[in-house]
């Protein structure tokens, strides 16, 4: 019989490479933390999870890792019960959004989440290889065999500011139509992408109305969306939707909140995605009764785990309203871990997004890819993922490094005032 005791914990902060992307807030730093968890049964299997890596994670993830050992990776109702033992430090919540990682306010249970969802990860793929199932299997059963990814698109600068050290990438700059639909075709060209989103909210609404018009123009009738992150009051969002209604697939979180997405959503002629308003159990509510989405975008990391994101379609299945997948920077055994779930959500009919092709770095001995836009979902044991340990200690000498420790957490404002020095975070709605 097969002793599913955990008897270790290993957690790796690492920093990994991130290009200049842009978004509303900033730039991306040129290095991201990330959190790489490992969770060791007594017969010597190892799970590996993914989570955020910034210091307000680290500080949780060390107590819940210490009460975890002596559990049983099959315990995953208990890690909820760990994480409510866990204490969060009042300083870290403000209710304010992120300062990197746009992804609506930042409460205390959502930081929570953000751990055990990683914990989570670790546990199903250690149990999976115990068992010898797949993480889809352990979570119902896949109903497709690949999911579907959304080409990622993001305004970019060419290289990161000057002085400052990060690695060299091949994908140019874009910061104006032309740029974006070069873009736009390497991820085809690469990926086989066939749906493509593009981050918004960077530059004056017309100008990115002009993006998206060359998109529409170079692949047409391929799925298009449009995210500034809340940046437009209800006003800009309702002219952007005007102008683009004939070529989204859906406007994602045009105007920040719940009763404002909802008056855009009452007028705009287009569904509204988000990753912004909707990103707890508590927020669904309003939001769904108010009619303000159309399609809530699920993200593990912050809604606490594969299992609860099966929850989440499952309430977004009641209530007719769509389901896709978000992501922020991160790495293959978070991709493994959206594509099992994935796999077994029935009402999932958008691509899913992902960041992982703007990462060029990864902990794994074998990058996963996409064909024709997709990733096959695995049916080895677990995960299917294999950890590297040399490229885990490498990246995480960069995290240990003196020279790098102002990048521990991620600040896409602090990471463009090195552009700019006068930059602030832009005031909510910009235009
Ligand atoms: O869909 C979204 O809102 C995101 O993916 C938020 C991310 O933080 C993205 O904007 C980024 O990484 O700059
Ligand atoms: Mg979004």
């Amino acid at each position: 019989m097969t002793d599913l005791t955990i008897t270790d914990v290993r957690l790796t902060p690492i920093l990994v490479a991130d290009p200049p992307l842009l978004n509303t807030q900033g730039l991306h730093q040129p290095y991201t933390p990330r959190l790489i968890i490992e969770v060791v049964t007594a017969d010597g299997i190892t799970g590996v999870g993914e989570t955020y890596g910034d210091a307000k994670y680290l500080e949780l993830a060390r107590p819940f890792a210490e009460r975890l050992a002596g559990r049983q990776v099959s315990d995953l109702n208990g890690l909820f019960t760990i994480a409510d033992s866990v204490s969060v430090d009042a300083s870290r919540v403000d209710h304010q959004v992120d300062v990197g990682g746009l992804r609506g306010i930042q409460s205390a249970d959502k930081l929570r989440l953000s751990v055990v969802s990683g914990f989570e990860v670790a546990c199903l793929d250690a149990l999976g290889k115990a068992l010898g199932l797949p993480v889809h299997a352990l979570l119902g059963g896949k109903l497709r065999d690949s999911v579907e990814y959304s080409a990622y698109l993001f305004y970019k600068n060419a290289e990161h500011p000057p002085g400052v050290p990060g690695e060299r990438d091949d994908w140019g700059a874009a910061l104006a139509p032309a740029g974006v639909v070069a873009q736009a075709r390497l991820f085809h060209e690469r990926y086989g992408f066939e749906s493509f989103k593009l981050k918004g909210g960077c530059f004056p609404p017309d100008e990115e109305i002009a993006a998206v018009r060359a998109l529409a123009e170079a692949f047409p009738g391929k799925p298009l969306r449009l995210d500034p992150n809340g940046a437009w009051s209800v006003e800009t969002s309702l002219r952007v939707a005007a102008e683009l209604k004939d070529v989204l697939e859906y406007l994602e979180d045009p105007a920040l909140g719940t009763p404002a997405m909802a008056e855009v959503a009452a007028r705009a002629g287009v569904p509204l995605a988000t990753n912004m308003c909707v990103t707890t159990f508590a927020e669904i509510p309003e939001a769904f009764t108010t009619g303000a989405v159309q399609v809530v975008l699920s993200d593990h990391h912050y809604w606490g785990g594969l299992r609860n994101t099966q929850q989440l379609a499952a309430i977004c299945r009641t209530f007719g309203v769509g389901v896709s997948m978000h992501s922020n920077t991160h790495l293959g055994i978070s991709l493994a871990a959206m594509t099992h779930v994935a796999a077994t959500v029935p009402n999932l009919h958008h691509a899913c997004d992902s960041h992982y092709p703007w990462q060029s770095e990864d902990v794994l001995t074998e990058r996963l890819t996409f064909d024709a836009g997709h990733v096959t979902v695995s049916d080895a044991p677990g995960l299917g993922v294999t950890l590297d340990p040399d490229k885990v200690a490498r990246l995480h000498r960069r995290w240990l490094d003196p020279a790098y420790a102002h990048l521990r957490d991620r600040d896409d404002g602090a990471a463009m005032r090195v552009l700019d020095p006068a930059w602030v975070t832009p005031a909510v709605p910009r235009w």
